[in-house]
């Protein structure tokens, strides 16, 4: 039996990076993928959905040149954007990436790694074994129990950016992360998109506020968007799919299911390592260890954030757990905030708590909100919509930032720094931002928290009386 010094199940994000990182030390990895490099991120996710949606940007500008004085001599026609989105997932997947495995052994496309004990996987017969495995198998789409569902063909991440053409109308369930990028894209690449779901608000873990100001943004593009509504059955009739709700009737080509995700785990054989899991991941401590001492699980598998940048921060952590001989100092997940973004237009990003979530919390919180529209650069660009709201302590800690806008996904790092090294509203003040960046927005916040401390009490006395 083939032994290495650590075995890796599944190589998206996480997987991809603890095999690097591992590689890098000169460790001995083996990493068996069961079915492309790059996972559900770079294959069918994150990379797919953003080409796309920069296809359908630059169609939305070449249609909106009015505003800077430009007229376009001829109409612009959609040839072949998914072509190029699966060229430019190709282009990424190639040796570039491959290159950081240079020093792993892999096992891609031959089958799905499964447990035998402990410290034993079998792939297509052959068995392996190592002290330190990591699981890192992702997720699959999650298909909602709607009557005729089951029975229509349907999108998911899986197979939309495998289509030839952009669907002349498109039928979306979920108004979470996907749904919200994919309407979109398509919307603006010609479809006639509706939007259906059971949340009150687009992108319902998040800021209500942001979420509305995307849903008008939505509406103005012409994007129905039928937020608590309840989809009674689905159903093809003429090569149509017939979606039936309680708002009416809604006929389309394509129906693209963006509903979350499902945990998938049964090719792993976990229950032959007594690895515990349940329907919402693997179940791990806060060093991303499973109940099985070397077997770790890090990324979307074990539930925790289902995001990119969170899959390779854990793979991360977990490698530093495993090779950290002090038990003092470790590694906990949760002691690292998980931003997000999303890439829409106008985009939103989200850093720690939202206002809801603080009020729920019954933090004493002060709501510090500058716009987009009043600031000269936004102006000048075009793009004066947005806002970057701060719940922070009257004395200036950061509790969270939701940012709406132009660049919100770049502004927002600005705040995860902030937050997670107790960096103050008054630290950032203080910090030059370039003019005229849209990032100074951020400065522009933290000056509106310190003008509300300064034009009152003992301040302006004290500036009298020396001035
Ligand atoms: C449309 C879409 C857009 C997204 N956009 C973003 C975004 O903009 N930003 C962001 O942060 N996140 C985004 N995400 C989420 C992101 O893709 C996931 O959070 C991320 O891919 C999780 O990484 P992972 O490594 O945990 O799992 P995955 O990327 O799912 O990779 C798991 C891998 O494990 C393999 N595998 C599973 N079981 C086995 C087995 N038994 N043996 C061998 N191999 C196995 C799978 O084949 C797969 O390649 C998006 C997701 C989707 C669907
Ligand atoms: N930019 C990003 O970071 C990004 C982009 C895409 C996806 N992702 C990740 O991928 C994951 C999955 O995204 P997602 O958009 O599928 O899930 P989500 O959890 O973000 O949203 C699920 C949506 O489906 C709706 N829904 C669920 N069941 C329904 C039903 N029966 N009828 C109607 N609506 C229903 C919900 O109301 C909600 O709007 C997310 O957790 C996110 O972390 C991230």
């Amino acid at each position: 039996m083939e032994k290495h010094d650590l075995i890796v199940i599944g190589m998206g994000p996480a997987g991809m990076a603890v095999t690097a990182m591992a590689a890098n030390m000169n460790l001995d990895v083996l990493a068996v993928e069961k079915h492309k490099v790059g996972g559900e991120c770079l294959n069918y996710g994150c990379i797919p959905s953003k080409a796309l949606l920069k296809a359908g940007e630059a169609n939305e500008v070449t249609k909106n040149l009015k505003q800077y004085g430009i007229k376009l001599a001829a109409e612009t026609e959609i040839d072949n954007p998914l072509e190029i989105v699966r060229n430019k997932v190709e282009e990424i997947s190639g040796a570039k990436t491959m290159k950081a495995f240079d020093r792993a052994k892999l096992i891609v496309d031959q089958g799905a790694a499964k447990f035998v004990d402990k410290k034993t996987i079998e792939v297509e017969g052959q068995k392996y074994t190592a002290d330190k495995i990591f699981i890192a198998a992702g997720t699959r789409p999650m298909i909602p129990p709607i009557p005729g569902l089951k029975e229509v063909d349907k999108l998911t991440n899986l197979n939309i950016f495998e289509q030839e053409d952009i669907a002349e109308k498109l039928t979306i369930i979920g108004g979470g992360a996907i749904g919200s990028e994919m309407a979109q894209a398509f919307s603006r690449l010609g479809s006639e998109v509706n939007i259906f779901q059971i949340d009150e608000h687009l992108l319902p873990s998040g800021d209500e506020e942001a979420g509305r100001v995307l849903e008008a943004k939505f509406k103005e593009e012409g994007i129905g968007v039928y937020n608590s509504t309840t989809i009674e059955k689905v159903e093809t009739k003429n090569d149509k799919i017939i979606t039936h709700t309680e708002k009416g009737v809604f006929k389309s080509d394509e129906i693209l299911v963006a509903a979350g995700r499902e945990i998938y785990l049964e090719p792993l054989e976990l229950d032959k390592a007594g690895i515990e899991y349940d329907q919402n991941g693997i179940k791990v401590n806060s060093r991303l260890e499973t109940n099985v001492k070397g077997v770790y699980a890090v990324g979307d598998c074990n539930g925790k954030s289902l995001f990119s940048h969170a899959a390779m921060h854990q793979g991360m952590l977990a490698l530093m757990n495993a090779i950290n001989p002090t038990p003092i100092k470790q590694f906990k997940h949760e002691d690292y905030i998980v931003p997000w973004s999303v890439f829409t237009k106008p985009e939103i990003a989200q850093a720690g708590m939202t206002e809801k979530e603080a009020q729920e919390k019954g933090i004493d919180f002060e709501l510090i909100k500058v716009k987009y529209a009043d600031y000269g650069r936004t102006i000048a660009d075009g793009k004066p919509e947005g806002f970057v709201k701060v719940i922070c302590s009257s004395k200036g800690k950061i509790f969270g930032a939701t940012i709406v806008g132009e660049a919100a996904s770049e502004l927002i790092q600005e705040w995860v720094l902030a937050i997670q090294h107790n960096i103050s509203m008054f630290d950032i003040m203080m910090t030059q931002h370039s003019f005229p960046t849209i990032s100074l927005l951020n400065k522009r916040a933290a000056e509106k928290w310190m003008m509300g401390k300064t034009n009152s009490g003992i301040v302006p006395k004290m500036a009298k009386k020396f001035i």
